[in-house]
């Protein structure tokens, strides 16, 4: 028997005979299509919001002002009252401050001192600043020219009472804190947060800080996987780590008590790559073989119930797999509805020759407002990551980019990290 070898490609990104691979948005699009929100509700006291998906509408109970009000130190009047030209006007004994309302009423052609913040008094509609004035102890002069109603807040101007302030699904950020309290709130409706269970896999891996023998490599997935899922909002779950064994890898899931779980390594079709060899035996859900780079080979399963991310091994791979699948899934497991990040599209500073049919992802950060790429595109070069602030996405398509072309860029920051 004669054994005949096939050409040499050397290319694991060329497509095996007969081999389908899934183009990034149609795998989204399937991912998109299969999950729920799998989250209950509960409420927390608004100071602990920060970071909590909202479980519903949060409505106005107050205005934003609650009252008209002067935006500036200065003094109020009615503008009808004004002269025209130059205005001299006596002033009312008092002021309006912050909390100590005007007692009373300001008589036409009156003035009364007001500070920032004051509600406006009975008989005010306008105010002039400080600096425009010259003052005694009865009076107060300025120029003609005051606009009606200048230097003053509506009551409800920025919100009104009755009116949706923030809308379900939001993950609360410290400016929604700071508008809910606004109108009104104390508490929130928020769902509880999305248990994400993250395990490394296989016999090489060491924990961080122990003993590493030869051939053996420190967990760099497992640190980052959980960083990155606490950054975004989720509660992160260590689940350890399991060497290529399916036995100790099925009691690891069994036991895991997490709504999901994220996985690295033994994902691809290896003699070794018991994750994806589990999720298949259990039925997965889709063992995928996506036309990404990096992050190509991507194992997703249902383990009892519990949507499970195989996702490679790779640390590059796995972040990059994390960012754009596993992202916008926990997003919408966990209540706050898929999430695209938001790129932006600026000049390159590099040049780059790109092959058709798969997406890629470079390491990449903005200096002096062109992105710039890490030196390598190797899969296992962690250092790349820590120097990257975000990535560049190229497109499926062929491409040849030159610098000063138009590349589209994704802060770290658009994927909540
Ligand atoms: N013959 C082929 N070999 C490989 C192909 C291919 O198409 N043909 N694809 C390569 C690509 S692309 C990737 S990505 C990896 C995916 O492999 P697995 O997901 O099965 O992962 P492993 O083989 O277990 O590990 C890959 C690599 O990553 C290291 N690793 C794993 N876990 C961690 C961790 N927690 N911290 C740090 N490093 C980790 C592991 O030691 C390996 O070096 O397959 C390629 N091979
Ligand atoms: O794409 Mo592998 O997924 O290069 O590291």
């Amino acid at each position: 028997m004669s054994l005949k070898p096939p050409p040499l490609k050397d290319d694991c990104f060329a497509l095996p005979p007969g081999v389908d691979w899934t183009p990034v948005d149609e795998a989204l699009a399937m991912l998109r299509g299969r999950l729920r929100p799998v989250v209950s509700s509960e409420e927390v006291p608004l100071m602990q919001g920060a970071g909590r998906v909202l479980a519903r509408d949060v409505m106005a109970l107050r205005s934003n002002p609650p009252q008209p009000n002067t935006a500036v130190d200065g003094y109020g009047f009615a503008a009808s009252a004004l002269p025209e030209g130059d205005a001299v006007l006596p002033l009312v004994q008092g002021r309006a401050a912050a909390g100590v309302p005007f007692d009373g009423v300001v008589p036409e052609g009156y003035a009364v001192r007001v500070l920032t913040g004051a509600a406006l008094p009975e008989g005010v509609d306008t105010v002039v600043l400080d600096e425009d004035c010259a003052v005694n102890a009865t009076h107060v002069a300025f120029r003609g020219g005051v606009k009606p109603g200048a230097n003053t807040r509506r009551a409800g101007e920025d919100v009104a009472a009755g009116e949706v302030a923030l809308a379900k699904g939001r993950v609360l950020t410290p400016a929604d804190l700071a508008l809910a309290s606004a109108v009104g709130h104390g508490a929130l409706p928020v769902y509880r947060r999305l248990r994400v269970g993250v395990l490394s896999t296989g016999d090489e891996i060491v924990a961080p800080g122990g003993e590493a023998g030869a051939g053996q490599i420190f967990d760099a997935n497992r640190p980052m996987l959980l960083g990155v899922l606490e950054r975004m909002g989720f509660e992160a779950v260590d689940l350890g780590q399991v060497a290529d064994d399916r036995a100790a890898l099925r009691a690891c899931l069994d036991g895991a008590g997490t709504d999901v779980v994220l996985t690295s390594g033994g994902a691809s079709a290896g003699d070794e790559d018991h994750v994806s060899a589990l999720l298949r035996e259990a039925g997965a859900m889709a063992e995928w073989r996506i036309a990404l780079k990096p992050g190509r080979p991507l194992a997703l399963g249902m383990w009892d119930g519990m949507p499970v991310f195989g996702l490679p091994g790779n640390p590059v791979a796995a972040l990059v797999c994390t960012l754009i699948f596993a992202r916008p899934a926990l997003s919408l497991m966990a209540g706050a509805g898929w999430v695209e990040p938001q790129g932006f599209d600026v000049p390159a500073a590099f040049s780059k020759r790109k092959k058709p049919g798969r997406r890629e992802y470079l390491r990449a950060r903005m200096r002096d407002g062109r992105a710039e790429v890490f030196k390598s595109e190797g899969s296992g070069r962690i250092s790349g990551l820590s120097w990257a602030e975000g990535l560049v996405e190229i497109g499926d398509g062929a491409q040849e980019i030159a610098p000063g072309d138009t590349v589209r860029f994704i802060p770290y920051g658009s994927f909540g990290l």
